[in-house]
């Protein structure tokens, strides 16, 4: 089977994006699984986070699948959600433009850019609930806000909550990231606690509204950024320390920075989640869903000015974390 594909990546968070819409190839539910195994492995295949599938929709401009590298399916993709908003306001010509999810129809916007010279995309990250049954996970009460959790750690408090994927964060002063690893890889073994599995975050403060998040990824492990993840902690950051609602909170990670601005309406928290889409290149593959090979068809063609222009984001949000 040929495949035309776009390498993308949101703070460094790294997707194969498959259009379904241009191409139809009418993968079955099993293959899809197969090529989120074969093609995102780092070691023999193209190396990704995930696969973005891009597909019709009748109740938005298009529709997103997420899956992760081990092959299972997300509810939900902040950083994915950016590359796809990207990929529909440039096919469409028009900006915003709504795009289905696995839990809802999202907006999704071209915005002012974060950094210079960085085309920048606002998504919004709902629905947002810190109701334990939404992850779900299994806890005494029917929220869990900065409590300990001793099946992962007899020190640190965390809170859980879906956007609408499963996240629980920590608010630290410091760690270790082998630690985080560690912790993650628990949580991700914890079926009695986790049924679906978690993302794990853990979020350092920096300065009032501006934090360092890194995030420990269901069905992938270490990633340099979480979109949701960001979202969720941008969140509890409002709840536990003193960032504000309604002003952009900078949130810098491994792979570069993005800004959240948590609003809440009522009783009702949302999210917009702004930052880069960046392509890396576009290419043609043949893969052998069955046999699990692939080799390129058509090679790739590398987006190079966009790809030096996101050096210079990576490089002052380093010297910023
Ligand atoms: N990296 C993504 C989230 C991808 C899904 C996640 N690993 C899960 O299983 O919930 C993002 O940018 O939000």
């Amino acid at each position: 089977m040929n495949i035309e594909i776009i390498k993308c990546h949101g703070s460094g968070n790294d997707f194969i994006l498959i259009d379904e819409m241009k191409h139809h190839y009418s993968f079955t539910e099993e293959e899809r699984k197969k090529l989120s195994l074969v093609l995102p492995n780092r070691m023999n295949g193209i190396g990704s986070d995930g696969i973005l599938f891009v597909l019709p929709s009748d109740k938005a401009a298009a529709r997103m699948r997420m899956f992760n590298s081990d092959g299972t399916e997300a509810e939900m993709c902040g950083n994915g959600l950016r590359c796809v908003a990207r990929h529909i306001i440039e096919k469409t010509g028009s900006s915003p433009v709504k795009i289905e999810t696995d839990k809802a129809v999202l907006q999704v916007a071209q915005v002012e850019e974060i950094y210079p010279g960085i085309d920048t995309f606002s998504v919004a990250i709902e629905p947002v609930s810190f109701n334990v049954d939404t992850l779900p996970m299994d806890f005494e009460n029917s929220t869990a806000v900065d409590v300990s959790i001793p099946e992962l750690s007899e020190e640190m408090t965390f809170t859980a909550l879906s956007v609408p994927n499963p996240h629980i964060v920590a608010m630290l002063d410091s760690y270790d990231e082998k630690e985080l690893y560690a912790i993650g890889q628990k949580a991700n073994n914890l079926p009695q606690v986790f049924p679906n599995g978690v993302n794990v975050s853990f979020v350092k403060s920096l300065a009032k509204n501006k934090i360092f998040v890194q995030t420990y990824e269901r069905g992938v492990g270490l990633t340099n950024a979480c979109g949701t993840a960001m979202s969720a902690s941008s969140l509890v950051s409002t709840i536990l320390t003193s960032n504000d609602l309604h002003t952009p909170i900078v949130v810098m990670n491994k792979g570069g920075l993005v800004n959240c601005l948590v609003e809440k309406e009522r009783d009702e928290y949302s999210i917009q989640l702004r930052g880069n889409g960046t392509y890396v290149y576009q290419a043609a593959i043949e893969v052998n869903i069955h046999e699990g090979t692939w080799k390129f068809t058509r090679d790739p063609v590398y987006f190079q000015k966009e790809i030096d222009t996101y050096e210079t984001l990576k490089d002052y949000a380093a010297s910023q974390s």
